[in-house]
C-alpha cells in the first residue's frame, strides 16, 4: 500500500488543485499536514514586525478550519504541526514509510528555498512531487518562454493574450484516500496555542469593523466559492467591475476575491471560468470581464517575474539596474505613515483602513505606496514589509512586484510617482472615503 504525504502551502482547496488529482490509484493512505512555519510567522527583516499579522493569521485559521471539514467530508483529515517543513515532513515520511511527498510548487526565492531543503532532507527515496496549482496560465502552456518575459505588462499582454490557453478548473476529487492507519493528527491550534508553540506574545484580537470593504464571509474555500457565486452569477457584478473598481467603499466595487487567491483557496481558473460563464449569459464580452481577465493576467505577469527574476526581485536595486531615489530613512515619519498620522488626510484614511481591517483598495495601494516612496522618501522596502504584516490578502509576488512598480524599480523605467492630492480630488471628490476612516 502506498502513502502519500501531501504538503499543504498556498493551495488550501479541493477544486482545481492538480497536486490531488494527480494521487497514484495506488495510495491506500493519504496524509495532508499543515506546517505553521516559524519564518512565514516570525519576524521580518527590516521593521521585526511578525510577517503574518493577527488579521491574515486570522484569515488563515478560518480557512485551515474550513478545508479540514472539507477533507474529513471526503473520509480524510489534516495534520496540524509547528516547524519548519524540511523537519516536519521528512520526519513524517519515515514514521509511516511514505512513498512519495506531493506539493504545489512555488517560484518566489524562500518559497523555492523551502522546495530544495525539503527535497534535500527527503533524501532520493521519497520524492517530492511538485504541481503547478497557484497561477491562471499553466507554465507548460506559456506561449513564450520565461527567459523571453516581456520587462513590460503591456507587452507581455500584447504577446501572450490572443495565444494563452487557460485549462478548464479541475473538479473536486469525490473521495480521498484514508488517513494512514492509527495515525492521530494533531488539531489544528488556535491563535493563542500557535503563539505560545512558537514562543511570541499572543497575537491581538481582530475585530470585526462595519466600515470594511471585504464581505464578511470569512476564510476558506467555502466562503470563497460563494463569493464568486455571488459576485459573477447571482448579482452579475462582472458587468460593472470596469466602472466601478477604481471606488473605495463597499464591498461590491471590486471583486474582493484576492486573500482566497493568496492562500489558494479559491483558483484563478475558477475565476476565469466564473468570467466565461458570465460572458456566455450576457453575450458578448463585456468591458468589465476584459479587464477582469487582465487584472488576472497581471497576477501572473508577477508571479512569472518574481520567478524570472529570482532574489533581484526582493532587492532595492531596479531590475533593468535602476537606481531608486535617495531616501532619508527616519523611522519617526515612516511609523507615522504606517499608523495614517502624516497629516495627508487621504492617505491616512487608506492606512487606518489597512490597519483596522487588512485590506486597502488597489486605488489606495497605490497612493499610500507612492507617497512613502515618493513625498516621504523612505524605503520602498519597508513599506512592502508593513503591507506583508497587514494584508489580509498577502502574496509575495503581487506585493513585493507592484511596491518595486512603484518605487521606479521594477520593470519599467517611467517616473511611477502619483500626485496624491489630484488622485483624492478624483476618487474621492466629496471626501466621503475621508470622513469613514477618520480618526
Ligand atoms: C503597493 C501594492 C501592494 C499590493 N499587494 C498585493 C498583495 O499582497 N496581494 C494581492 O493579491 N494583491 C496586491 N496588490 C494588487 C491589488 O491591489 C489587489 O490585488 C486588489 O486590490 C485586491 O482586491 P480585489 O480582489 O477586489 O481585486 P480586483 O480588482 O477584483 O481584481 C481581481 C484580482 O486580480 C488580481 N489583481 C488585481 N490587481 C492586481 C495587481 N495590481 N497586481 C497583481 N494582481 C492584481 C488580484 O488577484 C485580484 O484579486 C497590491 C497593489 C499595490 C499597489
Amino acid at each position: 500500500m502506498t502513502t502519500v504525504i501531501y504538503w499543504l502551502r498556498n493551495d488550501l482547496r479541493l477544486h482545481d488543485n492538480e497536486a490531488l488529482a494527480a494521487l497514484p490509484p495506488s495510495a491506500g493512505a493519504l496524509l495532508p499536514v499543515y506546517c505553521f512555519d516559524p519564518v512565514a510567522l516570525g519576524p521580518d527583516a527590516y521593521l521585526g514586525l511578525p510577517r503574518t499579522g493577527p488579521h491574515r493569521l486570522a484569515f488563515l485559521l478560518e480557512t485551515l478550519a474550513d478545508l479540514q471539514q472539507r477533507y474529513a467530508a471526503l473520509g480524510s483529515g489534516i495534520h496540524f504541526a509547528v516547524g519548519r517543513p524540511e523537519d516536519v515532513l521528512p520526519a513524517l515520511a519515515r514514521q509511516l514509510g511514505a512513498q512519495a511527498e506531493h506539493a504545489s510548487t512555488e517560484h518566489t526565492t524562500e518559497e523555492e528555498e523551502a522546495e530544495e531543503a525539503l527535497t534535500a532532507a527527503l533524501g532520493p527515496q521519497i520524492p517530492l512531487r511538485r504541481f503547478e496549482t497557484l497561477t491562471l496560465l499553466h507554465p507548460a502552456d506559456l506561449p513564450i518562454p520565461l527567459r523571453n518575459l516581456p520587462f513590460s505588462f503591456s507587452k507581455f499582454r500584447f504577446d501572450v493574450f490572443s495565444k494563452m490557453t487557460v485549462r478548464p478548473p479541475l473538479p473536486a476529487p469525490r473521495r480521498l484516500p484514508p488517513l494512514p492507519t492509527d495515525f492521530v493528527p494533531a488539531a489544528l491550534p488556535t491563535a493563542g496555542a500557535l503563539a505560545a508553540a512558537l514562543g511570541q506574545p499572543a497575537p491581538a484580537t481582530v475585530t470585526s469593523d462595519q466600515r470594511s470593504a471585504l464581505p464578511a464571509l470569512g476564510g476558506g474555500e467555502t466562503a470563497g466559492l460563494a463569493r464568486l457565486h455571488d459576485y459573477a452569477v447571482e448579482r452579475h457584478l462582472i458587468g460593472r467591475y470596469d466602472d466601478t473598481r477604481n471606488q473605495l467603499l463597499g464591498e461590491a466595487f471590486s471583486t474582493k476575491l484576492s486573500a482566497w487567491l493568496a492562500n489558494g483557496s479559491l483558483s484563478a481558473r475558477q475565476i476565469w471560468a466564473a468570467i466565461d460563464g458570465y460572458d456566455a449569459a450576457h453575450g458578448a464580452r463585456s468591458k468589465g470581464a476584459m479587464q477582469l481577465r487582465l487584472e488576472l493576467l497581471w497576477r501572473d505577469y508577477f508571479r512569472l517575474l518574481a520567478h524570472k527574476a529570482g532574489p533581484d526581485f526582493f532587492r532595492w536595486r531596479g531590475l533593468r539596474g535602476q537606481v531608486p531615489k535617495p531616501t532619508q530613512p527616519d523611522r519617526a515619519v515612516f511609523e507615522d505613515w504606517a499608523a495614517g498620522r502624516t497629516g495627508n488626510a487621504f492617505v491616512d484614511a487608506n492606512m487606518r483602513e489597512l490597519n483596522a481591517t487588512g485590506f486597502m483598495s488597489n486605488r489606495g495601494r497605490q497612493n499610500v505606496a507612492s507617497y512613502l516612496i515618493h513625498d516621504l522618501h523612505q524605503d520602498w522596502r519597508w513599506g512592502a514589509a508593513y503591507f506583508e504584516h497587514q494584508l489580509i490578502d498577502h502574496d509575495a509576488a503581487s506585493n513585493w512586484g507592484n511596491w518595486k512598480y512603484i518605487a521606479g524599480t521594477g520593470t519599467d523605467v517611467r517616473d511611477t510617482a502619483f500626485d496624491v492630492a489630484q488622485q483624492a480630488k478624483r476618487y474621492d471628490p466629496q471626501g466621503r472615503y475621508v470622513r469613514t476612516w477618520r480618526a
